[in-house]
């Protein structure tokens, strides 16, 4: 269904026009193509676009912009896309495999969810569709709780409102493995690939108006208990909470969760608490981009908040803020590293009673966790990109990366889960409040104990993808700059190559590289698996040796600002 050479694009549109069931993108479609045929470049640019390749399977699933056309989100798309996964179950495991389905409150999500489950019953299978929307770990966590064989969540997560996306899972008797309720990494979305470009015309494939069942609303219930237990422990010290949903679908179940573990004042931002597609109050409902804070800051700090506690739109991700006084403006914000390297030495310590376990995070997270592990006698594995990899590692008991994803209790969620994290976080910040310490004196404490690891992202927005494979063609070519913060480069891997997984083994080959300086400084370059961005992850390690925690912290800013200075200079963006 997309272009072969041999057919021209408005050929391409025209077939693609008469399969989609959707009068909305069929009109839309239409009124480009007729101004791609009285020559309008707008229009041409546009269409080119949208039928230039189909949407592909990322870091995340599918994501992109909606409108018509294979290369966007639209009900033709999600269609072909369930009928191409309901083919690949039937093969495996023949009629009456069980999908779930859940969906965010982002424009097109409902419906997309409900053609899911329309396919899915036509195609034999057992359809369970969420009466209303979820959080993306609460699909995740009903996948593994009721047995199904896989599981969609119809979320774009934390892009802009122009976005939608289609998180795919395995699980039951689709796949035996560690992967048991992961999101799908190859083979697996390779033959889900293939079965959706071999899928019919959209307006071809069945889709009967009832059959599919409704989610027991219990699994929530027990979603949320579980979410509770993972804490291991309750409230210590009282905190007063400010928790922001950011416009999607996490506000009610988090602020349950904090309640349930004994926080009982909590004050939310109320402007973003209520789930709204078009996310008013930010720039981008990303907790990572800066401003997404601003009204949860302006909160804490006129009701002399404790703790922050934001989640993404889908509520996979938690970004947390502390008051700090040396910060500007009296709070600051933590690192995804920073919080990892805090979840991992409280989940390091709960492992090392038991005896084992293993913590995991990616490779373009914070070197600190694999030292955290091995103080505490523990395993330690570094993966690719993305919860799909992190989740899957055996005996886990914790997983993080940087981009603000946690996972503490794997054996309920094999995904991100900003949630349970955000319980446990809170639970953190009170234990520690109750013996007169914060979560920056843990910090410190494990930067006197391994040393001061501070990253720093760089991240360039592109609005033509083109910009990015050029980006890193160049860098493949011209080789790493010789020097990164007046350090010499001393190693450089293609993870094309395969980078070494930590323990003996490689990675699989992705896209990016990885420099390493003399200073053991390093930085990882790759292009993002769901937005239109070349992200440069860097870090620098400093030994603190009983010098001032503050001149530490200073010169580790330094070294980062000279590292990104450096990286604008070879990546020509001044
Ligand atoms: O969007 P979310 O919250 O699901 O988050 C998704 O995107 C993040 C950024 O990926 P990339 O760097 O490829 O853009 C990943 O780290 C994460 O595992 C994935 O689930
Ligand atoms: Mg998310």
């Amino acid at each position: 269904m997309t272009l072969s050479p041999a057919q021209t694009l408005d050929q391409a549109v025209s077939s693609w026009i008469t399969h989609d069931p959707d009068p909305v993108t069929r009109e839309e479609l239409s009124g480009l193509l007729q101004a791609h045929l009285t020559g309008e470049a707008g229009a041409t640019a546009a269409l080119s676009e949208a039928f230039a390749a189909p949407l592909a399977f990322g870091t995340a699933g599918l994501r992109g912009r909606l409108g018509g056309g294979p290369g966007r989100m639209n009900r033709a798309v999600v269609i072909r896309a369930a009928a191409g996964l309901s083919a690949f179950l039937r093969d495996r495991l023949g009629e009456g495999f069980t999908v779930i389905i859940g969906f965010d409150a982002r424009h097109g999500s409902a419906q997309f969810a409900r053609d899911t489950a329309s396919v899915v019953t036509g195609a034999g299978g057992r359809a369970l569709l969420f009466d209303e929307h979820c959080p993306t770990p609460v699909l995740a966590f009903s996948l593994r709780r009721l047995g199904a064989d896989a599981a969609i969540m119809v979320t774009a997560s934390h892009n802009p409102p122009q976005d939608n996306g289609y998180k795919v899972y395995l699980g039951g008797r689709a796949v035996t493995d560690w992967g048991q309720g992961a999101q799908i990494v190859p083979p697996y979305d390779e033959q889900i690939a293939a079965a959706i470009a071999a899928a019919a015309p959209a307006n071809e494939i069945p889709m009967p108006q009832d059959g599919w069942e409704a989610v027991d609303p219990r699994v929530i219930e027990e979603y949320l208990e579980r979410a509770v237990k993972a804490a291991h422990t309750q409230a210590a010290a009282p905190l007063r909470i400010v928790l922001t949903a950011m416009h999607g679908v996490g506000g009610a179940l988090c602020r349950q969760a904090l309640e349930h573990a004994g926080f009982d004042d909590i004050v939310e931002v109320a402007e973003q608490v209520d789930p709204d597609p078009d996310f008013p109050t930010v720039d981008f409902p990303n907790p990572e981009e800066p401003g997404a804070l601003d009204l949860a800051l302006a909160l804490a700090r006129e009701r002399d908040a404790d703790l922050i506690i934001a989640n993404d739109p889908d509520a996979d991700r938690l970004a947390v803020a502390i008051p700090d006084p040396t910060a500007p403006g009296g709070w600051r914000q933590l690192t995804g590293d920073e919080l990892g390297s805090l979840l991992g030495e409280q989940a390091a310590e709960l492992a090392a009673f038991a005896g084992t376990g293993v913590l995991a995070n990616s490779v373009v997270s914070s070197r600190l966790l694999r030292s955290i592990a091995r103080a505490h006698g523990l395993g330690h594995r570094q993966t690719l990109t993305g919860f799909k990899w992190i989740s899957r590692v055996p005996d886990l008991v914790f997983g993080y990366e940087e981009a603000l994803g946690y996972c503490v209790d794997p054996g309920a969620v094999r995904d991100k889960d900003g949630i349970s994290a955000a319980v446990r976080t809170a639970v953190l910040v009170s234990v520690l409040k109750q013996q007169g310490r914060s979560a920056v004196d843990l910090l410190d404490r494990l930067a006197r104990d391994h040393g001061l690891h501070a990253t720093s992202p760089l991240s360039i927005r592109v609005e033509d993808l083109g910009l990015i494979t050029t980006m890193m063609e160049r860098l493949r070519a011209g080789g790493a700059p010789a020097r990164l913060a007046d350090s010499p480069v001393t190693a450089r891997f293609d993870l094309l190559d395969g980078a070494p997984d930590g323990i003996g083994g490689h990675l699989p080959p992705t896209d990016g590289l990885v420099w390493t300086t003399a200073a053991d400084d390093r930085v990882v370059i790759r292009p993002s698996g769901t937005e239109p961005k070349l992200k440069c992850y860097c870090e620098v390690i400093l030994a603190v040796e009983g010098r001032p925690m503050v001149e530490v912290r200073a010169e580790a800013e330094q070294r980062l600002e000279a590292i990104k200075a450096d990286l604008r200079g070879v990546l020509g963006i001044g």
